[in-house]
């Protein structure tokens, strides 16, 4: 089984955390489905460095990128993902979509509503818990 291994932003900006859909794919459970910005780790990255370049491809920001938040192990039909998330703090609600099909910036509590790809739901679930 094919494995991928990921980092993922959970930016802050005031009581805000931002959300993005993903655009429509042939992997039907991942197709237009919402994630935190990010992407692969490529050879010789360290995880905040692929995290800092994934952000400025896909969105063109620079948030404070601070603590690693979770990491997790999800089994997907065709590939195992391992993604490792951090806290980032932007100061602007300021971004370019470059990739995703929408964006919304959520209080916690509303980040249940979202139909978020199964990897992250261990992680909305952590934020709504106990940010
Ligand atoms: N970035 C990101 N990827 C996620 C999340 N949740 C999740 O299941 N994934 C999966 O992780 C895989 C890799 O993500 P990606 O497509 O953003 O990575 P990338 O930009 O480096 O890919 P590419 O350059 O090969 O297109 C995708 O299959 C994606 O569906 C998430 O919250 N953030």
């Amino acid at each position: 089984m094919k494995k991928v291994e990921v980092v993922a932003a959970i930016i802050k900006y005031e009581d805000l955390i931002l959300c993005v859909q993903r655009a429509e794919s042939k992997l039907d459970y991942i197709s237009k489905k919402f994630e935190f910005p990010g992407g692969k780790i490529e050879v010789g990255e360290t995880k905040k460095e692929a995290l800092k370049r994934e952000l400025i491809e896909e969105l063109i920001i620079h948030p404070i990128i601070n603590d690693h938040f979770l990491t997790v192990v999800h089994q997907y039909p065709d590939f195992e993902l391992t993604m490792h998330s951090f806290i980032c703090i932007a100061d602007s609600k300021l971004l370019t979509l470059n990739e995703h099909i929408s964006h919304q910036w959520l209080k916690k509590e509303d980040l249940n509503k979202l139909d978020w790809a199964a990897a992250d739901v261990p992680i909305v679930n952590k934020l709504v818990k106990n940010d």
